[in-house]
């Protein structure tokens, strides 16, 4: 059984149903890393929304969301909160709206061990300080008793990966993870990403512009354009032998190994107008 099965996912807004996504469909075995790679307004964030039943309320969903064997659509909040966080679990791309202004950020962590397993606040504290030490933070004692607006873009981001994987869950959801911050602190926290998904063994769908930051964490990738997957393989294939215009588009305009980390894909008006095929 796959760990995450969409089939047929299409997601619709408003009274006068805007399409933003199209029938997509594709799987998530357990511990697989896959890249969902495609520019600005093309659905990826309402994909990895819908898979955490956070949609708004004005979204029109059809097709299907199985987690671990479960059908989501239709759930009731109650019956998502307790997967959230739990089950699958999500790095938003601003750490600063992720994080609460207000709390310290050692208590925000204990918050989601709390709320799952209901470990008591000196066991939490031990975790907190552990997981913060898991995901690089040199000095996670002083990081857990800090205010976000305390720590540096690389550490919040850090303990929002902290955040996300302390609950062990099944499945991580990147979305954009890394685009708010400069290049090297930016290869640091993919760094750290990787060798604490390898050690959970967790799943990831890592969204991105960034052709480079995914052949960093994936090794199966697939390109979303308008609402549609068009094309999907491994990182290599991909960018070896590109099948869809768009992406040999993309690959013809940005060759990974020349890519350096931070760099956009081009837009799909560079592409229909630049005369990248
Ligand atoms: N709450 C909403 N109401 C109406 N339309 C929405 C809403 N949220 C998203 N959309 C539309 O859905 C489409 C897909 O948006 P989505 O945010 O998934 O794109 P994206 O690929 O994640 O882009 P970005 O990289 O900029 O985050 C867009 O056309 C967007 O305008």
């Amino acid at each position: 059984m796959s760990l995450l099965e969409i089939s047929d996912l299409g997601i619709e807004f408003g009274r006068r149903r805007v399409r933003a996504l199209d029938g997509i469909s594709f799987t998530i075995e357990p511990g697989q890393r896959l890249g969902l790679i495609g520019e600005s307004g093309s659905g990826k964030t309402v994909t990895a929304l819908a898979v955490m039943g956070l949609l708004p309320p004005n979204a029109v969903v059809s097709g299907s969301i199985r987690l671990a064997g479960d059908e989501l659509l239709g759930l009731d909040e109650g019956e998502l909160a307790k997967r959230r966080g739990k089950l699958v679990s999500m790095v938003f791309q601003e750490p600063m709206t992720a994080l609460d202004p207000t709390m310290r950020v050692g208590r925000q962590v204990a918050e989601v061990l709390r709320l799952h397993t209901g470990t008591e606040s000196g066991p939490a504290r031990e975790r907190v300080v552990a997981m913060l030490a898991d995901v690089g933070l040199d000095d996670p004692q002083r990081v857990a008793d800090a205010f976000p607006h305390q720590l540096s873009g690389g550490q919040r981001q850090r303990a929002i990966l902290a955040m996300a994987l302390i609950n062990s869950p099944e499945l991580v959801i990147c979305d954009e993870p890394t685009t708010a911050l400069d290049v090297t602190v930016q290869a640091m926290v993919l760094q750290k990403l990787d060798q604490a998904l390898t050690a959970s063994g967790a799943a990831c769908l890592f969204i991105t512009h960034d052709l480079a930051v995914v052949s960093q964490v994936c090794d199966q990738v697939m390109v979303m354009l308008d609402g549609r997957i068009v094309e999907a393989g491994s990182v290599e294939k991909l960018f070896t032998n590109p099948e869809h215009p768009y992406t040999r588009g993309l690959v013809a305009t940005a060759r990974l190994d020349q890519v350096p980390p931070g760099q956009r894909l081009p837009v799909v008006e560079d592409f229909y107008s630049g005369g990248h095929r």
